[in-house]
């Protein structure tokens, strides 16, 4: 809705009005025009017809209710089937030929279509601490509200292509500096723009009406857009969205107004209709979705309160303590860093510090916010005695199940009773480290991913004791760490390292088979994700790996005598990964690895011709005919068995929905969003086809339990495949057709 009144003796003030954000919903039809319901838009242009009509207006000032402008068009809109009647475009139109002065007050948010409302205005007035943007990229569209068209006439095309592309929201001190809005206040927005608006009437529009304004022009325009378009392109790694952004600002820089926005529909109703936007705005949803976590005993984020954390402490500053530190005190909760002495202490001092500069060096007050020369916000020790005023601990040190032991026993001596005691450990049963302490129900996982300072997942994992309280808790901390936290079941690998652990077997078992490390890797980024399994193992160092299968007793010394070399437990096992560890080859810190590097610390892969001929003679000592494998087979066996994995995580209730699994991959292994995820993928591929798929390669490879289809998969696909959202209500449910 739009609330009309009257704000000053001349100016008509509309008030946006759909809580929580007032976003935009449209004419909704619920039965074929029999009956409908008064939205947001159908108000707005109610408000601007109303005050143009009467001759007492003689200025209009549009602002939103809550202290939020908007969050732009309602995106649970855009899948709706039964959409139908006004168009935000028209509107904004609507508010930019009005011949009284129109300003918008903007604050708290003006996103998407609800910046696009305010660029039809004739004047923006922003409250110092409102943010803006066109975030229409991150959900698989464009600014279809002649966005495209008016935002570069404004500020200009670098901006604007910044600004459209990344979908980046902007504080209104930058927004005043771009020129995007006209005055910044700390005082009440709206008074100020009624104020504003009063003093306006009478004067001239036409210079304020965007529509009518060029395009600043550049020098180099053709050349600087088509460089843009490669960057961009390269960026988005298949994700449509951002190319279409650039054609469309194109299109302003080269048509007259009108013309650009045709061109700007075009590009939207193509984007709308891509599948990519539903992928993206599903993801959008599902992020939102996992903060209202559940576990199967029934505890909930409805019942659980968080307890404050207002001094914590990282043990082991390692790759992830360093990362986990950074996060806290850019989170600025005091933080107390530990080491196992004073040599590793410094050493991960200096590193924390480098992170902490770099980090301060990207905000605006830079290293004075975050204070972290402070030692009453930062500390370094190497005595335990420092803990026993923090109100929770992670500890980070290395993957060993003894020494988590020995850490957490101490950890349940010193800590005061009430202190939460959180592992982050990769894959090690929580149940059995809280096992040691005097108090498990306050004992969960935070799982943070590498490089722990800036990726965006927390894998928080509750154990058979954890009370809901710990749980709210993390979430809390993982909220206030700008982390998506996504609450999941104790089981090897938890959910993400569990899934990935198929994919990455068949990934090497396509190397046995006849391709090479550079063609799976290939296929897989070709499909969307960040990086291919075998530059990531080189990343992240082969001899984890070798060192957890060693702990397995899968490889090295513990291994029976006798042990078929491509065999473990009577099913197929590679020994290829250990056998590069065993020549040294641990990837990037070795400056070889899948590929080799130009030194040791490299970061630049180059197919390696000896591990193509390491390849050929494996092949021939074990006597596996080579054969050549195509993107098809390589995507299907990787992503299905992934998938495959994902569907029996769900039946055994590890995650309480496919989102989880989905909002796991997308923030912390580098799915591509513009696919929605894996399960979600899933359900765009169909289940029958992803179960028919699994049980060739399943007949084919029938010493690969991996591939043997999940029985929750078969069932969803024996119940008619439903819709995701309706998978877990089938869950226990008995199918006729099994
Ligand atoms: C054919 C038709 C042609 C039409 C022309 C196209 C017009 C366009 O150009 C298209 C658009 O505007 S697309 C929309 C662009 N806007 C966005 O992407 C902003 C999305 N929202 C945010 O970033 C954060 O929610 C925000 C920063 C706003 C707030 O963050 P918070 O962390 O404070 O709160 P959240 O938990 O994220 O949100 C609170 C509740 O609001 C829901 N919500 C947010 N934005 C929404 C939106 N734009 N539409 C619908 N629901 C929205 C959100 O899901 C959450 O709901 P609950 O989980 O149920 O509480
Ligand atoms: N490296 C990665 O990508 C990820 C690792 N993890 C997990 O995080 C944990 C730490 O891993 P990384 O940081 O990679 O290991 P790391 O080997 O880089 O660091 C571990 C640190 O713990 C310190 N440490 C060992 N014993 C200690 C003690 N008694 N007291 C205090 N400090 C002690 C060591 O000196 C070392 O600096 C492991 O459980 C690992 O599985 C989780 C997610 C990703």
């Amino acid at each position: 809705m739009a609330q009309y009144a009257r704000g000053a003796a001349a100016v008509a003030v509309i008030r946006l009005r759909n809580p929580p954000v007032n976003a935009l919903s449209w004419l909704l039809v619920t039965e074929p025009l029999i009956s409908f319901s008064l939205t947001v838009l159908q108000a707005l242009e109610d408000g601007l017809k109303r005050a143009d009509a009467d001759p007492s207006v003689k200025a209009v000032t549009i602002c939103g209710e809550n202290g939020k402008f908007s969050a732009g068009a309602d995106i649970r809109g855009f899948s709706s089937p039964r959409k139908q009647g006004l168009g935000l475009g028209p509107i904004v139109s609507l508010i930019e030929r009005s011949e009284k002065p129109v300003v918008a007050a903007i604050e708290g948010i003006a996103l998407g279509g609800g910046l696009e409302v305010a660029l039809g205005c004739h004047y923006r007035i922003a409250h110092v601490q409102a943010r803006m943007g066109l975030p229409e990229v991150t959900i698989g569209l464009l600014p279809g509200a002649q966005g495209t068209q008016r935002l570069p006439r404004l500020v200009g095309v670098p901006a604007a292509l910044d600004l459209i592309t990344t979908g980046r929201h902007i504080p209104a001190t930058e927004a005043l500096k771009l020129g995007l809005v006209d005055e910044v206040v700390e005082e009440n927005t709206v008074e100020a723009a009624i104020r504003l608006a009063n003093k306006l009437i009478g004067q001239p529009l036409g210079p304020r009406r965007l529509s009518l304004k060029p395009v600043p022009k550049l020098p180099n325009m053709e050349a600087f857009l088509s460089e843009a378009l490669a960057k961009v392109k390269k960026r988005a790694q298949g994700c449509l969205a951002p190319e279409l952004c650039v054609q469309a600002i194109k299109a302003a820089t080269e048509q007259p107004f009108a013309d650009g926005v045709r061109k700007e529909q075009e590009l939207f109703n193509i984007l709308l209709t891509s599948g990519q936007a539903k992928a993206m705005q599903y993801a959008f949803f599902a992020e939102r979705a996992v903060e209202k976590w559940t576990t199967p005993s029934g505890a909930s984020w409805k019942s659980a309160s968080p307890q404050p954390i207002r001094k914590a402490a990282v043990i082991g500053l390692g790759t992830m303590g360093r990362g986990i530190v950074t996060s806290l005190v850019k989170a600025k909760i005091p933080v107390v860093a530990l080491e196992q002495n004073l040599e590793y202490l410094n050493m991960g001092r200096n590193a924390v510090m480098l992170l902490l500069e770099r980090e301060a060096m990207k905000m605006e007050q830079g290293a004075q916010a975050l204070d972290f020369h402070n030692p009453a916000r930062l500390q370094f020790a190497v005595d335990f005695d420092v803990l026993r005023d923090v109100d929770l601990v992670i500890e980070a040190v290395f993957e060993n199940m003894a020494l988590k032991k020995e850490i957490f026993s101490n950890l349940s001596r010193i800590c005061k009773p009430e202190a939460f005691l959180c592992t982050n450990t990769s894959a090690l049963n929580i149940d059995e480290i809280a096992s040691v302490t005097g108090r498990p129900q306050q004992v969960i996982g935070m799982h943070f991913f590498s490089p722990a300072h800036v990726m965006r997942l927390l894998e928080i994992i509750y154990g058979r004791q954890t009370s809901p309280t710990t749980i709210a808790t993390a979430m809390q901390l993982a909220k206030v760490m700008k982390k998506v936290g996504v609450v999941v079941g104790n089981c090897f690998g938890f959910v993400g390292n569990r899934m990935m652990f198929p994919y990455s077997q068949q990934a090497v078992f396509l190397l046995e088979e006849g391709s090479r490390p550079e063609d799976v890797d290939q296929a897989l980024e070709d499909f969307g994700l960040k990086i291919g399994p075998f530059r990531m193992s080189d990343l992240a160092g082969l001899d984890v790996g070798w060192r957890s299968r060693k702990d397995q007793g899968l490889t090295g010394p513990s291994l029976a005598p006798g042990t078929p070399a491509r065999q473990r437990r009577g099913y197929r096992y590679s020994p290829l990964p250990d056998l590069l560890c065993e020549k040294g080859r641990f990837g990037q810190k070795t400056g070889k690895g899948w590929y080799e590097y130009e030194k040791a610390g490299g970061r630049t892969a180059k197919p390696d011709p000896w591990v193509h001929s390491f390849l050929c003679e494996y092949r021939n000592a074990h006597q596996i005919k080579t054969r050549f494998i195509d993107q098809e087979e390589i995507l299907e066996r990787c992503l299905y068995s992934l998938i495959n994995e994902g569907f029996d995580i769900l039946a055994e209730g590890i995650a309480s929905g496919p989102e989880h699994l989905d909002v796991v991959y997308i923030n912390g292994y580098g799915w591509p969003k513009h696919r929605g995820g894996p399960m979600f993928y899933a359900s765009t591929v169909g289940l029958p086809n992803i179960l028919a798929k699994l049980q060739k390669y399943s007949e084919i490879h029938p010493d690969i339990p991996q591939l043997r289809p999940s029985a929750f998969l078969k069932k969803l696909v024996a119940m008619g495949s439903p819709l995701l959202n309706d998978w877990m209500s089938h869950l226990h449910k008995q199918s006729n057709k099994l």
